[in-house]
């Protein structure tokens, strides 16, 4: 029952007042949507009878709303899916005095208009009553962010769950959540005690003068509402989390409007910061394409990381003045509530294993079973049989019985549970895999020994490698035996053969190509991945470099702003341009050595792919000639020979075996074996001419 939209919901709530601005603020009555005209102004200030016109559409209007209508609206929906495991957030925006402490926290003089934060914990209380097949468990925290330094408003009061001391800290937990380290969490188990919280927190705020409104709260404040939730059934050993914030965001007016000094100059000066940093993740986030979303910027976003957007029910009410003197703030509100309804969330339910209750469980359930299995052994007259692992005097005798089976002394083994079985295949392997060595030992030329350690090409994890399988390691006689069995006398065709080379001896060959080709494509995605991130990253630079540069231009022309000191300030708006910049060159650069490595890394891929390609057609042409085209009797010639025959062209492969039979027929002993020589060099001579003919076009496809 989660909100279960894919963006944020925003909500725009108007100030009660006598003197509501008809002709500049007008709700259409499908109530979402707003639209604000506001008079320009000329140069000099003088009001002139033109009009600009800004329309915004949002998930709700709460004009002339109360305080139960706004609950309904806003939260209902994000407390009771909070309850089923999912993260909900619901902000107040605005400027100062529009109404955000009136709608979260509520006013404290009247019990009906008490506002979400009461409301939401009662909701909750009843609920917790109402869900008897779950166990709760409820914790409250409430966090101050004051000129960004992290206050607990409840570290006074005794019970809290963390230790005290120390200055809080924004923490990021493993799976993009945030915590608060060292804010004290308090366990709540009736609405009455949630709410004294509540009010000793509200003690605690800081309150600041301000030329606006007398009594404005100059800091940003998070309540957050922590439930755990367990199901009573022993056998679930999942149980479920989340965070509700409610959050009162301090006024978002402008510095100049406030015309204050000092130390109020100073708060709004880290308030507007803060809420700009604010507008900048809120910007980030909006945008799909932007993979880096500057959370860590300011306290504020940092805090409420995990909060805006991800996998949380995110709610925003945009706090407005009805009157018109207030319309360029209303309207800079409804600007900033129009982006973040454009933040898409994925809310998902925070669901957890506890390894304990799943222990207890698996234990039972195998108690359970072997229960079961000594009831039907006693049913099957197998009482006695043990299911424990064997011993090593039980493996001795498994392995007795398998030698005593394949010498044929034993006719069968009898099968008493699963885990012999398997020991009486374990024991199996074993043997066959002895056999396989002891006859790798004895074949020298072996197939298995070349492809083992000849071909030094892969890039493959050593992991990848396979063990020779048997049939690969078969003897060269025997694997041509079978190729002539399956093709008969007439040698097949290259293509043919090709392909049966490929599944046998060139097998490890092929692999190793495969492996590296893989390997190959793997690296080439991952470079254009970073090509396409750099070339993002330039354009970024690009933009902000340029606004930069406008930004200063501008200044330039309007004069420099200087401190007390004498000292240039910079504008909010240059100096987080200037930090981006900064933080975009940074991974501009890293992502380009990133770009060198894995180029060069492409390159000497491609060149094993190519290495492997040739050697691959190379030992084919060889394996084939010796194979098929070349007599034995030539063969056992040329071998005597330093070169290996099948490596030369068959024509000269021949004639040096004529060579060779020349000299030997000096002898007279040797003339039988000459005049056959003769006899089948001129059949094979025959044959080679009928299979040049043949046209053999390898592809890369074939490879
Ligand atoms: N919808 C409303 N109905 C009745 N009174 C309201 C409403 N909204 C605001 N007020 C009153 O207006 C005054 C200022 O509101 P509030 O303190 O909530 O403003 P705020 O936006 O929280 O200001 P700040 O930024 O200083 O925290 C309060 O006295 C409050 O009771």
């Amino acid at each position: 029952m989660n909100v279960n939209s894919n963006e944020v919901k925003v909500y725009v709530r108007t100030r009660p007042t006598a003197c509501f601005a008809q002709d500049l603020i007008e709700y259409l009555p499908d109530k979402q949507t707003v639209n604000v005209h506001q008079r320009r102004c000329s140069r000099r200030g003088v009001v002139n009878n033109q009009t600009s016109s800004w329309s915004f559409r949002l998930n709700g209007v709460l004009h002339s709303a109360s305080q139960e209508e706004v609950y309904e609206h806003v939260a209902h929906t994000v407390v009771l899916s909070a309850l089923q495991g999912y993260n909900g957030t619901i902000m107040c925006f605005g400027q100062t005095g529009a109404g955000k402490t009136y709608t979260i926290t509520g006013a404290t003089e009247a019990y009906r208009q008490r506002g979400i934060i009461p409301r939401a914990l009662q909701e909750v209380f009843r609920e917790v009553e109402h869900r008897v097949g779950h166990t709760f468990s409820l914790h409250l925290s409430y966090l101050e962010i004051y000129n960004e330094t992290l206050l607990d408003l409840l570290a006074s009061i005794k019970g809290s769950q963390e230790p005290q001391g120390g200055p809080l800290t924004v923490v990021e937990e493993p799976g993009g959540g945030v915590l608060v380290k060292g804010l004290s969490l308090h366990p709540v188990h009736s609405e009455e005690e949630a709410l004294n919280l509540l009010f000793e927190g509200e003690m605690n705020r800081i309150i600041g003068e301000h030329a606006l409104n007398k009594n404005s709260s100059r800091s940003h404040c998070i309540f957050t509402i922590h439930i755990e939730s367990r199901s009573r059934t022993l056998s679930n050993a999942t149980y479920v989390t989340s965070k509700l914030n409610l959050v009162d965001l301090a006024g978002s007016e402008r510095l100049s409007k406030t015309g204050s000094e000092g130390q109020v100059q100073r708060e709004a000066m880290y308030i507007n910061r803060s809420l700009s940093f604010l507008e900048q993740a809120i910007m980030a986030l909006a945008d799909r394409r932007r993979e880096h979303v500057p959370f860590r910027q300011s306290k504020l976003t940092h805090a409420l990381r995990d909060s805006l957007g991800g996998n949380c029910n995110t709610v925003l009410v945009a706090n407005i003045y009805g009157e018109a003197a207030h319309i360029e703030e209303t309207l800079s509100t409804l600007r900033f509530a129009a982006r973040m309804k454009c933040v898409r969330t994925e809310p998902s339910v925070n669901e957890h294993m506890d390894p304990a209750l799943q222990v207890h469980r698996l234990k039972k359930e195998i108690q359970q079973l072997k229960q079961e299995l000594s009831i039907q052994d006693t049913l099957a007259n197998r009482a006695g049989v043990s299911y424990e692992k064997l011993s090593e005097s039980q493996v001795a005798e498994v392995r007795s019985q398998v030698q005593r089976y394949l010498a044929g002394t034993l006719d069968e083994i009898t099968i008493v549970n699963a885990r012999q079985i398997q020991e009486v295949f374990a024991q199996f392997k074993k043997i066959v895999h002895a056999s396989v060595r002891s006859v790798q030992a004895r074949e020298p030329e072996g197939a298995v020994g070349e492809l083992e350690g000849g071909f030094g090409l892969g890039v493959a994890a050593p992991s990848q490698r396979h063990t020779p399988s048997p049939s690969r390691s078969k003897g060269k006689k025997e694997m041509i035996a079978m190729l002539h069995l399956s093709f008969g006398s007439t040698p097949p065709s290259k293509m043919e053969a090709f392909e049966h080379f490929k599944a046998e001896r060139g097998s490890e060959l092929k692999r190793i190509l495969k492996a590296n080709k893989a390997v190959l494509l793997e690296r080439s995605a991952q470079l254009h991945k970073l090509t396409d991130a750099i070339n993002a990253t330039k354009r970024d630079i690009d933009k902000v470099g340029s606004e930069l540069e406008h930004l200063r231009a501008k200044r330039q022309s309007q004069g420099q702003f200087v401190s007390a000191e004498g000292e240039p300030v910079l504008e909010e708006a240059e100096l987080a341009l200037v930090l981006s910049l900064r933080e975009m060159k940074d991974n501009y650069r890293q992502a380009h050595d990133e770009l060198l490595a894995t180029r060069a890394e492409v390159r000497y891929c491609q060149h094993l792919v190519a290495q492997c390609r040739v050697r691959l057609l190379t030992e084919f042409e060889s394996w084939y000639n010796e194979s098929f085209l070349l007599p034995d009797e030539v063969l056992s010639i040329l071998r005597e020979g330093p070169i290996r025959p099948g490596l030369v062209p068959v024509d000269k492969a021949l004639a040096l075996a004529q060579e060779h039979a020349d000299l030997l027929s000096d002898s007279p002993s040797a003339v039988w074996f000459h005049n056959a020589q003769n006899r089948t060099l001129q059949r094979v001579r025959q044959r080679h001419r009928t299979h040049s003919e043949e046209t053999f076009q390898i592809t890369r496809a074939h490879i």
